[in-house]
């Protein structure tokens, strides 16, 4: 490239706000906003998003308008888009623009994307009440209103009461992370919450608030500084927020929408009555996939998830776990098979770099969702995978020190429990998953037999 680099900028007004979104972060970027933009009626939905806290993606769009390079990324090509459909990016700290906008009758649709740690889940699953976050954004909610709260559930509370107060109508919300019955979970959740602020507050969300559910999928690395060069040298522009994708992309929703939205279908995602067989299939085949890769791949040193299915013992693993879950999918086995044939060439891009590491973060949020449901299926059956054995023990391991450094919002209380003896260690862990697993005794002994062979392996090389 010659000459200076341009700045991304608009052309003219961008598009009204009626859609907010919590965790402004990279797959947002390649996904719902992708889809807005996309949108037939695009022209009248602009997105407000805001980041979960950190302001660097907020500032790095704000500086161009909210505009942004989507790079297509084939197993040979790129392609690269500008996606306009974010009007405004905000901090996450900017708790008064939130509130604005929530309170603002022309929004209709929350989306969501904020980890599936972001939900404050307890063992049961419900609002995990003791949580220390949660117990002071209640007290401060109860306090005030309008005080600054930074949990996902106070957050949309907040604004809720903010919308009730000007009574700016309906509203939509639509959790897109990778959990099981996400519309379900947020809505048992909000209401928990709201009921402790103010305990009237749920008889309004009942009437002016649905839930919605959705499968989301697009495999999206973290973007790196060569990703910002590359949209530099092509495109000649220097943009701050670039974001790297795959050329697949998926949308399954299924909710209600009094007060509108996009039409989302016009750009390629799906309504149906019933997201579950889409779920299992996502959440179990290419998730679960994820997580088995990101804790036994590095056991045989692989750093990435194209890196791993290049080996023929990880696309082994790979089949035995996909062979595993395919009798428990409630879809036409055909169907299954293209699938797992085109999630295989998904994970071989060889120019997609998804680190293992991002996806082994959080694994004590990911696995009751990805590798539980398909093991009890199979226990229920009397059976015991090997391979779900070696998804668990992996992850043992992994707590134990093997692979790359643990990032669990439960570290504190995992890491210690996965110290010292390993027999121990193995029923503590399982626990901590789901409270039933340790009185499992073949599941139990079978873990600590893979898990000292990976150690023993690790100790070797
Ligand atoms: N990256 C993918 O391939 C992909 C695909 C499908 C679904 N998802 C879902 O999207 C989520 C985000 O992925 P990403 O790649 O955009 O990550 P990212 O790190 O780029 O962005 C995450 C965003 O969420 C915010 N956030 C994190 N924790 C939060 C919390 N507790 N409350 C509010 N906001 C919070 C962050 O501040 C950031 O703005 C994933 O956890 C997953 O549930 C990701
Ligand atoms: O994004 P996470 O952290 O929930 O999980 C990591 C990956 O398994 C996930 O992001 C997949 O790439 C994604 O779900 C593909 O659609």
């Amino acid at each position: 490239m010659t000459g200076a680099a341009r700045r991304l900028r608009r052309d003219g007004p961008a598009a009204p706000v009626r859609i907010v979104h919590l965790g402004l972060g990279s797959f947002f970027r390649a996904h719902q906003a992708w889809y807005t933009d996309r949108a037939s009626d695009a022209d009248g939905w602009g997105i407000a998003a805001f980041t979960g806290r950190r302001p660097d993606v907020a500032d790095a769009l704000a500086a161009q308008d909210g505009l942004y390079t989507l790079v297509t990324r084939g197993a040979d090509t790129d392609d690269f888009a500008v996606v306009r459909s974010v009007s405004r990016a905000y901090p996450g700290t900017d708790h008064e623009a939130w509130l604005h906008h929530l309170g603002t009758p022309d929004v209709r649709v929350v989306t969501l994307t904020v980890t599936e740690a972001g939900y404050r889940r307890g063992v049961g699953g419900g609002l995990d009440t003791a949580d220390p976050r949660i117990v002071a954004d209640l007290a401060a909610l109860r306090a005030d209103p309008a005080a600054p709260v930074s949990s996902a559930p106070a957050r949309l509370v907040a604004g809720l009461l903010a919308r009730r107060y000007r009574d700016a109508g309906p509203l939509t919300l639509v959790p897109c992370d990778n959990l099981p019955g996400a519309g379900s979970v947020l809505a048992a959740a909000l209401r928990d919450l709201a009921a402790d602020v103010d305990s009237s507050l749920p008889v309004w969300i009942d009437g002016q608030i649905r839930v919605a559910t959705t499968v989301v999928d697009r495999i999206t690395p973290r973007p790196t500084d060569a990703d910002r060069r590359a949209v530099l040298s092509v495109t000649g522009v220097d943009d701050r927020g670039p974001v790297v994708t795959e050329p697949f992309s998926e949308w399954v929703l299924a909710g209600e929408f009094p007060g509108g939205r996009p039409a989302w279908e016009s750009a390629g995602a799906v309504f149906t009555d019933d997201v579950t067989p889409f779920e299992d299939r996502k959440l179990w085949l290419l998730n679960g996939a994820h997580s088995l890769l990101a804790y036994a791949g590095p056991a045989r040193g692989h750093a990435t998830v194209a890196e791993a299915v290049a080996d023929p013992v990880c696309r082994g693993w790979l089949g035995q776990w996909w062979d595993t879950c395919g009798p428990h999918l409630a879809l036409p086995a055909a169907d299954v098979a293209v699938y797992r044939e085109a999630l295989l060439a998904r994970f071989a891009n060889p120019r997609i770099r998804h680190e293992l590491a991002q996806i082994a973060a959080d694994g004590s949020q990911k696995l009751p969702a990805r590798i539980l449901p398909v093991l009890r299926r199979e226990r229920a059956h009397g059976r015991l995978p090997g391979v779900a054995v070696t998804a668990l023990a992996a992850w043992v391991a992994h707590l134990r020190g093997a692979g790359p450094p643990v990032t669990d919002v439960r570290a504190a209380q995992l890491v210690p429990l996965a110290a010292d003896v390993l027999t121990d260690a193995v029923p503590r862990l399982l626990a901590t998953l789901d409270p039933a697993l340790p009185d499992d005794a073949d599941l139990v002994g079978a873990v600590k037999v893979r898990a000292s062979s990976l150690a023993a392996r690790a100790g070797a090389a």
